[in-house]
């Protein structure tokens, strides 16, 4: 089978180093398309995929075809193509609904949500199929993803939802660790930011690990560690105190930006076809 990839951004690039690292592909099996063809150069010496000179190449060569510009240049993008019916189209774009995709392409197509951390093989990927998908064709998309992490197949309603879940969190995650070691160097300033940092980053380690290898729910886990009328249930009360909102505050604001998005996207429709699809 031949993977198509159009875009070597942050998705395309992950994309790339987890199949190849996994052994599912070898790096011929993949053809990639990047605008800057220079770009690609050093990821092509590390894995030695083919390099086509213009996405159309792409989408002719692929059985499968990742689509993974930014949200708003993937239309634009596919309709420069003429997309050949057997071709399986994945957009990993947020924000671009199947619908939007049918109107471009009368073949198979899926939305994809990956997340940066597959690049390590761990990391869910959110998988919805539209009814065009042969079983076939659902089982090589899901085998290719599996071997980069797990897929999880979810409808279109709870994507956006489980997108910040999966794909935002670990840049959500590593946000709440600046902030948290951030303020511990605000309290103790003799602390070195740095050494701050690492001290989250291995108890990170170590915290995602017991939960896994002990099958620890996150109350068990709190348990152990919070001894009762000891220090870590204080902080667990400021947690119970503030972010509830700030969490409520989060998922609004995306849900909102998800919102913006999926117009923008429609008005890409409507100015191209003069009316709303
Ligand atoms: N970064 C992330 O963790 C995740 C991103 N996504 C989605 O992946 C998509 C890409 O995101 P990133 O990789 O972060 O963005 P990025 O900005 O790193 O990559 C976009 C790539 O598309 C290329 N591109 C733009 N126009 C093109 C054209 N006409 N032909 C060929 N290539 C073109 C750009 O050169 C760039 O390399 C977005 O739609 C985003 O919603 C989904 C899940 C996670
Ligand atoms: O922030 C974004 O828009 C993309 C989609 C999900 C993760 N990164």
């Amino acid at each position: 089978m031949t993977i198509g990839i159009i875009g070597l951004g942050n998705m395309g690039q992950m994309l790339v180093k987890g199949l190849c690292k996994s052994g599912i592909i070898s790096p011929q099996d993949l053809i990639v398309y990047n605008r800057t063809r220079e770009k690609a150069a050093p990821l092509q010496q590390r894995y030695p995929f083919q390099l086509a000179e213009t996405p159309q190449i792409v989408c002719e060569k692929a059985d499968l075809l990742f689509i993974c510009t930014k949200p708003l240049d993937v239309l634009p993008v596919l309709r420069e193509l003429s997309l050949p019916s057997g071709v399986h189209l994945v957009s990993v774009a947020a924000g671009v609904s199947l619908p939007d995709l049918e109107s471009i392409h009368t073949g198979a197509i899926s939305k994809v949500i990956p997340t940066v951390t597959s690049e390590e093989l761990r990391g869910v990927s959110l998988l919805v199929d539209n009814p065009r998908v042969s079983p076939e064709q659902h089982a090589a998309l899901s085998r290719l993803l599996e071997a980069i992490g797990t897929a999880e197949e979810v409808s279109e309603e709870t994507i956006e939802t489980a997108t910040i879940l999966t794909s935002s969190a670990p840049g959500l995650i590593a946000g709440i660790l600046e902030e948290f070691a951030q303020a511990a160097v605000r309290r103790s300033p003799e602390l070195e930011i740095d050494t701050a940092r690492r001290m989250l980053v291995e108890t990170l380690a170590g915290t995602s690990r017991l939960l896994e290898n002990e099958g620890l729910s996150f109350d068990q886990l709190i348990e152990r560690v919070a001894t009762k009328g000891g220090i870590t249930q204080e902080g667990l009360t400021v947690l119970g105190r503030t972010l509830p909102h700030a969490f409520d505050d989060l998922f609004l604001m995306t849900k909102e930006k998800h919102a913006l998005l999926k117009q923008q996207v429609l008005l890409q429709h409507e100015e191209r076809y003069g009316d709303s699809k």
